[in-house]
């Protein structure tokens, strides 16, 4: 088989593989068959230099350390959530939606508490990608988030398109980064969110590769060719096209079950290997989101509900206790 035809055939294999280990958790073959496809595939790149190209899955951890990030103006606005805390001022958000447009489907969904990015993808290929910053301009943070296995270098189908998506660190894997900064004498970080906006804003994407971050995709901001009717159709053709999706988004056909969704999602909250710090309430259908709009900055077809912050045990009891 001629280089050009193998080097493609590797690249599929290893992009089949990642999509199967990192975003379905459902691996096909071992670490070492894996190895073997990489391996195979960095030395033909070596031998033939010029058919080396940036969407290779050999080029996940690329780049030199950067001496800045560069300022990206978002392709859509990132727009921000407005709280709620209590029962009542869901029925209210409830009750302006359904005085806008009548009554309305809803879906819920965990809210990862990590930090938000844009990645936009051209003809199925990982060009950029970005942090929120003021919701208008962000940082370019590309080569760091291509070293995050589970965002796909290579869509499915050659489609343009933009979504957003939740960066996050397990808590497992904050744990054992602490502790391995203690025994450096370096300084901790305070929490997962704190330690995955860390580890994305390096300059060096050798250092964002050790930290094992996570990204879910919850939302498809703009698509070419194609139009969709509501967010769980866009979140099916995201997943099929191989993101990893928000992993609980529920339909709810009234806001008596969106609270009872709320519910179900704070108790299984100290289960889940990653922080939420609530649940992000939406209106389903895509027309319906039009209609109500957006204020300055934030949706009028969604809210947040927030959970009371986590008990944590505190250095404070620590020191007491001693
Ligand atoms: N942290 C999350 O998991 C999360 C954040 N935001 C949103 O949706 C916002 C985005 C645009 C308006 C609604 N969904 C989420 N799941």
């Amino acid at each position: 088989m001629d280089p050009k035809e193998r080097i493609k055939e590797l690249r599929e294999k290893i992009n089949y593989h990642n999509y199967r280990y990192y975003v379905l958790d459902q691996p096909e073959i071992s670490d070492y068959e894996y190895d073997m496809l990489m391996r195979e595939l960095i030395e033909l790149e070596e031998k033939y230099p010029e058919l080396k190209t940036p969407d290779s899955p050999s080029q996940r951890v690329g780049g030199e350390p950067l001496k800045e990030f560069e300022p990206f103006t978002h392709v859509v606005p990132m727009l921000s959530l407005a709280n709620a805390f209590s029962e009542g001022e869901l029925r209210d958000f409830d009750r302006r939606v359904r005085e806008a447009v009548g009554d309305v489907e809803y879906v819920v969904e965990l809210k990862i508490d990590g930090l938000s990015v844009e990645l936009i993808y051209e003809k199925g290929i990982f060009t950029v990608g970005s942090t929120r910053g003021d919701g208008i301009v962000g940082e370019n943070v590309t080569q760091n988030l291509k070293t995050i296995k589970s965002i796909p270098l290579r869509l499915k189908d050659d489609v343009s398109l933009v979504v957003r998506g939740e960066v996050f660190m397990p808590r497992a894997s904050f744990e054992k980064l602490n502790e391995e900064r203690e025994k450096l004498g370096e300084s901790l970080f305070a929490n997962p969110r704190n330690a995955a906006a860390g580890s994305l804003r390096q300059l060096d994407p050798k250092v964002t590769a050790k930290r094992d971050l996570d990204i879910f995709i919850f939302n498809l901001q703009k698509i070419e060719g194609r139009k969709f009717k509501t967010h769980i159709e866009t979140l099916e053709f995201l997943n099929e096209q191989g993101f990893k999706i928000i992993p609980i988004h529920k339909k709810c056909s009234n806001i008596d079950e969106v609270i009872k969704e709320i519910e179900e999602i704070r108790n299984l909250r100290d289960k889940l290997p990653y922080d939420i710090d609530g649940a992000v309430v939406k209106v389903n259908d895509l027309e319906k989101r039009e209609i109500l709009g957006q204020t300055a900055k934030d949706p009028r077809w969604a809210i947040a509900f927030k959970y009371p912050a986590e008990r944590k045990k505190t250095k404070v009891l620590d020191i007491i206790v001693q």
